[in-house]
Parts: structure tokens; sequence; C-alpha cells
């Protein structure tokens, strides 16, 4: 039989600074194929640990590491998870058609958001392939992870027209128990609504109409589960995500500016060889008539 089309995906939220989520985006095979793909490139040792450090005199980490930021770090690690780039690591690691298949995805979804949103992007991206450990919430050997309240793009970076909309596909199966489990993606409201909601300290507890549950004041919690599409303004909505209890997995990526200059290209591509561990794993719309090429001669046999 064949199966169902994948839900339509309302982009409304991204530009009043909300967050679009859709469950079942992707179908219950798509998800154990990437997962399994994930899973093998963490056994093959691709993966790095993702430990982040909090800049200086600020709570606010800026995910999109610039050398600058490298030299104003402190010790506060905000973040306990592990990555695997997908256009480079994973790329060197060996072919894989699940992974294949999420970048034509990619490719649709980038048409889909400039077509709503009407803004340019670029046809790089960064995409990473997440995995958080899943610690027992008390003893220190198996530590939970966890990421840190951040914005995935500063207003800074709008000069250099980097981070433009974040994107979540999670690889959890459908028995996610927040409770449980933990690891929900906890979504702020947007920088100004926040700093106004902030000096009113009112709290709430309700359940929006997905069922999710919204906890204190503009905060929206997300559950990790299986094939649940998310997509937000990566300049305008903070977010973090709670201690995992269970391993957790995930892609992670952002869709860039268009006019992400050569200079910008030229200094990711070069950081990238340098710092693998830290670097956004990169990729042109080249990559990606390549891959559609080696995927064809795949089919083929060839
Ligand atoms: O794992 C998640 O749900 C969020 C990850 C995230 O915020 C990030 O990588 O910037
Ligand atoms: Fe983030």
């Amino acid at each position: 039989m064949a199966s169902p089309p994948p839900p339509p995906i309302d982009t409304s939220p991204i530009p009043e600074g909300r967050v679009s989520i859709t469950p079942n985006l992707l179908s219950k095979q798509q998800v154990e194929e990437l997962l399994n793909d994930a899973k093998n490139l963490h056994r093959k040792g691709v993966f790095v640990p993702g430990g982040l450090r909090r800049r200086k005199n600020t709570d606010v980490h800026r995910n999109g590491t610039s050398a600058d930021d490298m030299k104003t770090t402190t010790d506060a690690t905000t973040r306990i998870c592990d990555i695997c780039g997908i256009f480079d690591d994973a790329e060197a690691a060996g072919p894989s058609d699940a992974r294949d298949d999420l970048l034509d995805l990619m490719g649709d979804l980038r048409e889909l958001l400039q077509l709503d949103l009407g803004v340019r992007l670029s046809e790089s991206m960064e995409l990473q392939y997440l995995r958080y450990p899943g610690g027992d919430g008390s003893s220190k050997k198996k530590k939970s992870g966890f990421y840190g309240r951040h914005f995935d793009s500063s207003p800074e970076d709008e000069k250099t027209c980097r981070r433009k909309v974040s994107l979540l596909l999670y690889l959890n199966d459908e028995t996610w128990d927040v409770k449980k489990d933990g690891g929900v993606l906890r979504a702020y409201l947007p920088r100004q609504q926040l700093l106004q909601q902030e000096s009113k300290s009112v709290k709430k507890r309700k359940r929006n109409s997905d069922g999710l549950v919204e906890e204190g004041v503009g905060t929206q919690d997300i559950t990790p589960k299986g094939g649940t599409l998310v997509l937000f303004d990566s300049a305008s909505v903070e977010h973090e995500v709670l201690p995992t209890y269970r391993e957790r997995w995930a892609v992670v990526g952002w869709f860039l500016g268009e006019d992400i200059s050569t200079v910008e290209r030229r200094k990711n591509h070069r950081l990238e060889g340098q710092k693998r561990s830290s670097q956004p794993s990169h990729h042109s719309g080249e990559d990606q008539q390549r891959r559609k090429k080696k995927k064809k001669r795949r089919r083929r046999g060839g």
C-alpha cells in the first residue's frame, strides 16, 4: 500500500517569531533509516563532542561561531551533545540513501520557505546530526545531555546574512515521554516580547491546540517525537533543550541568507577544515547536484 502523503507545513508562525511544528512529516520508515545512519556514524566514531563555551559577560551564546567568538569564551559549558556534520564528516564516512533523501527534502523546504516568507535563501546550508546522552539525572558518570538557552543567530549576524531559519527533525521513536525521558525543546517568545513579559512575572500553564504544554509566560514545549519537523526564525526565537534521561537524536539545520558573501563562505570552509568539532557542515548547490548524480548511480548499482 502506498504511504500517505506528508502533512502540509504551516510556515505562518515563522515571521511572527513563533514556532512552526509539523508532527509526522517523516514516515516511521524514514525516521528509522535516518536513525540507523546516525547510529552507524556514531559507532564509527564520526561524532564529536559539541561542548560549547559561554561568551564573556553574556548569557546568550551565539551559535554561529566565528573566530571572534572563539577568543571570547569562558569556561561554562552550555551544551552536552555529540555532533556529526552531515555534508562533511558523514559524507567522508560513506554514502547513505537516507541522507540523500534528507538533502532532497532540504531542497524542497528551501523552496517552500522562499515562497512563503518571500526571502532568498542560499543554496548552502548547515546540517548536522545531534545525539544527546541519556543520563539518569543524578550520577555524574551517566550525564544527561542538554543545550542551554540560546539564539541560533544574533542581530549582528544580519550583516553577514548567516542563519535565517532554524530547522529540527527528530529521530526518536513514538514512545518518547517528556515526563520520563525529558529532552523537551523549550522555545521562548521573541526577544522584544520576552523582555516586556519578563517584567510582569505572570505564570500560566495551559495546553495549546496541539496538546503541547505551554509553561510560564511565553514558552512553548515541544516533544522531540520521531518525524516531527520544527522551523523558526533563527534570530528571534530563544530556545533550550531540557536535560535528557534517554538517548535523544535529531537533525538540526540552518537555512542561510542568500547574500552570504564570498568571503564569509570562504571563511566557513577554512574554519571548517581547522576546527571540525565546532564548525557547521556546509552544503552547496553543486554538492547537491553531485549527490543527486551519485544517488542515481548507486540506485542503478554503478
Ligand atoms: O536538539 C534540539 O532540539 C535543539 C538543538 C539546537 O538548539 C541547536 O543545535 O542549536
Ligand atoms: Fe539552537
